[in-house]
C-alpha cells in the first residue's frame, strides 16, 4: 500500500482528477488532490526539500551524526513509488530527496531523538521504524503489514515519527488501543503534532510471558518490568503469580528483557514476548499471563504521503475534529447523523483533551470565572475517502467545526481471529 511520489509514471496521474477541497489546520486551509470529490487531507502535498533539510539542521546540532549517505544513489522511497493495485493515486508535490544513507551497524540499535545514524535502504523493503528494540511488538505488527520490511528501532516514538519525517524510514508504527485496557494515551494527538498520514491498520493479538534469568523462580522475584500497557494488561495475573513484586514502566517489553539480560539482574522479571525470550536468553517464567486471552492490540501505519484506498474492499478513515468554541458536546448531536444518514458505519469516538486549548474560562451565572475543559473528537468511520458518501459527510462535519483533520484512509485489518493458548507456567508455587 504506496502512495505515488513525484516518479509516478504520468499514465496513473491522469487517474487523478485534482479538485481542491479545504481543511483547517491551525488556521490555515490546505488544497488537496484527489479522485473525483473533495477529500481533506491536511498538509497532504508532503515535505519540501527545504523541509528536510531545516529539520536535518535542528537534528544536528544534538548529535553526532546525520551524514549524508554515501553509497546508493537515488529515491529512497523507491519502494513506496510502486503501484498497488488497491489505492487511488494520488497526486503529491513532494520535492526530490535527498540521497541515500550509509552502511547500518549490523545489529540494528534504537535510534534516539538526538543520536540518528543512517541506515542501509534495500531496494525491495520498506524501512519501518517502530519504538522499542528487536522483539518488540511494533517489530512485529510491522512484520505483519510489510513482511519483507527492514527494521529501524527507535528508542521513543517520537523519534519513530521523526524518521519517517525525514526520511531516514519510510513507515511508522503507533499502537493506539488494546481490547483490554483501552486507548493508549496520547498517541493521536502525536499525529497532529506531526504531518503523517495513516496508511494502514495492523491488529495484534498479545500473547505476554514473564521472562527471566534462566533458574529464576516466581516466589522470588522482586520486581516486574514492562512497557505499561503491558502492565496493565497483566495486572491481576501478576498479583496472582508474584504478588510481592513490585512493577516499573520502561519504555517496550523488548527493551525491559533486554535491561535484564544484559545487566544480569536477578530476583527481575520482564513482561514480552516469547520471541523476545529467544532473542535476549532468558527463560519463560509463565506464557499467556494477559488478563484476557484474546488480548489485541491495534497499530497504525504512518507515512509521508496519504492513500486512498479503492472503493469496494473494506476500508476504514480516521479523522479529529474540534468543536466551535463554545459549543462542546453539542457538536456530536451535528456530526454524527452526518455519517448515520449515509450509512457509514463509526467504528471508534473519543474524547481528547483539545490539544491548544484544554481549559477555557467562562464567567457563571454569579459572575465566577470557572473552568471548563475543552475537547477533541477522534472517530474511526468505515468508508474509503475515495468513497462520494464519506467526502460528503465531511463536507456535513466541517460546517460544525473549527479543525477538521482526515489522520488517513487505509484497508481494514482483516485477519480472521483464531483462539489463543492459554496460560502455562513452569513454577506454580
Ligand atoms: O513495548 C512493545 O513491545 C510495544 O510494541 C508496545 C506494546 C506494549 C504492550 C502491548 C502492545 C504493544
Amino acid at each position: 500500500m504506496q502512495a505515488l511520489s513525484p516518479s509516478t509514471p504520468n499514465n496513473l496521474k491522469s487517474l487523478v482528477r485534482p479538485a481542491p477541497a479545504r481543511a483547517w489546520m491551525g488556521g490555515r486551509a490546505v488544497r488537496c488532490a484527489f479522485r473525483s470529490d473533495p477529500v481533506y487531507f491536511p498538509n497532504g502535498v508532503g515535505h519540501s526539500h527545504a523541509d528536510w533539510q531545516s529539520s536535518c539542521a535542528i537534528l544536528s546540532s544534538k548529535v553526532l551524526s546525520l551524514e549524508q549517505p554515501a553509497g546508493k544513489s537515488g529515491h529512497p522511497d523507491r519502494v513506496a513509488d510502486r503501484v498497488d493495485p488497491n489505492l487511488v493515486p494520488i497526486e503529491t508535490k513532494d520535492s526530490p530527496a535527498p540521497s541515500v544513507p550509509a552502511p547500518a551497524p549490523q545489529t540494528p540499535k534504537p535510534i534516539s531523538l538526538f543520536k540518528i545514524t543512517p541506515v542501509p535502504v534495500h531496494d525491495s523493503q520498506l524501512r519501518v521504524a517502530y519504538q522499542g528494540v528487536p522483539g518488540a511488538y511494533a517489530e512485529a505488527a510491522a512484520e505483519k503489514a510489510y513482511p519483507n520490511f527492514e527494521a529501524i528501532p527507535c528508542d521513543q516514538l517520537e523519534a519513530a515519527l521523526q524518521a519517517v519525517e525525514l526520511r531516514i524510514a519510510d513507515r511508522a508504527v503507533l499502537p493506539v488501543e488494546n481490547s483490554l485496557v483501552g486507548s493508549t494515551p496520547g498517541n493521536y494527538d502525536l499525529l497532529l503534532r506531526h504531518r503523517l498520514h495513516v496508511v494502514g491498520e495492523v491488529q495484534m493479538p498479545v500473547h505476554h510471558c514473564l521472562l527471566a534469568l534462566p533458574g529464576t523462580r516466581l516466589k522470588c522475584l522482586s520486581r516486574v518490568i514492562s512497557h505499561p500497557q503491558a502492565l496493565w494488561q497483566c495486572e491481576h495475573t501478576i498479583r496472582r503469580l508474584a504478588p510481592q513484586a513490585t512493577r516499573e514502566a520502561v519504555n517496550d517489553t523488548a527493551g525491559a528483557a533486554e535491561f535484564i539480560a544484559e545487566n544480569g539482574l536477578q530476583h527481575v522479571a520482564a513482561i514480552a514476548s516469547a520471541r523476545t525470550a529467544e532473542l535476549y536468553g532468558l527463560q519463560v517464567l509463565a506464557n499467556g499471563i494477559q488478563d484476557d486471552c484474546s488480548n489485541m492490540t491495534r497499530f497504525l501505519m504512518l507515512a509521508r504521503e496519504p492513500i486512498i484506498p479503492r472503493t469496494g474492499r473494506p476500508s476504514k478513515s480516521s479523522i479529529m475534529f474540534a468543536p466551535i468554541e463554545g459549543e462542546g458536546a453539542a457538536v456530536l448531536f451535528k456530526v454524527l447523523p452526518a455519517f448515520a444518514f449515509r450509512n457509514i458505519n463509526l467504528t471508534k469516538i473519543e474524547s481528547r483533551p483539545h490539544w491548544k486549548r484544554p481549559i477555557r474560562l467562562v464567567d457563571d451565572a454569579n459572575g465566577r470565572t470557572v473552568k471548563h475543559f475543552e475537547y477533541m473528537f477522534h472517530l474511526d468511520f468505515q468508508a474509503s475517502m475515495a468513497e462520494v458518501r464519506a467526502q460528503n459527510a465531511l463536507t456535513e462535519v466541517q460546517e460544525y467545526t473549527s479543525f477538521l483533520r482526515v489522520l488517513g484512509s487505509y484497508p481494514m485489518d482483516m485477519t480472521p481471529w483464531s483462539p489463543p493458548p492459554p496460560m502455562s507456567s513452569v513454577d506454580s508455587d
